[in-house]
């Protein structure tokens, strides 16, 4: 299977959802992100796209998920896989739908947002979900061990 590298952003807001984008011309709402530039870290990629998609700088919080490297189909490349870094972070500062995207939406954890609609999704926004689940529950029974 080809592969296509991106680095994204998981923006969870404080009743749970999270911040999903759809670019223009596309159907599938995605996470903020990109493909890295040659020579850039994660987190270099991800400031980059962000003000790109987004026109706001980011946070790094330590505490939080620390996110994970996941497998899934590809959006808007049939054929390939995405293999995605996906980084927990905070959006710093106004934001707004910039340059190719065409809408923002947040999405709570059974798939609607603010109005109730339900989002059609690239695949890699399963498996995130199920990876942070599995995140929240080892946290909490380490929490409950300690
Ligand atoms: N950003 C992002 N891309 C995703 C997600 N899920 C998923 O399958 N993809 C796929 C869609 C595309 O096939 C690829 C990202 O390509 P892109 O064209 O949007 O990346 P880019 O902004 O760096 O654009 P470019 O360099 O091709 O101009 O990864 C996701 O949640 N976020």
């Amino acid at each position: 299977m080809k592969t296509v590298s991106v680095v994204c952003a998981w923006v969870m807001r404080a009743d749970g959802r999270i911040l999903l984008v759809r670019k223009a011309n596309t159907a599938l709402f995605l996470f903020p992100g990109g493909k890295p530039e040659p020579g850039e870290t994660a987190e270099e990629t991800l400031r980059r796209e962000i003000v790109e998609e987004l026109g706001c700088a980011l946070r790094f919080e330590h505490d939080r998920w620390p996110g994970d490297v996941l497998r899934a189909p590809a959006a808007n490349e049939a054929g390939f896989d995405v293999e995605a870094t996906l980084l927990q972070v905070e959006l710093d500062g106004l934001f707004s739908a910039r340059a190719e995207i065409a809408e923002i939406a947040w999405m709570d954890r059974a798939g609607r947002d603010d109005d109730g609609r339900l989002l059609p999704c690239a695949p890699l926004t399963d498996v995130a979900w199920s990876a942070y689940d599995g995140w929240m529950i080892s946290a909490k029974s380490s929490a409950r061990r300690a």
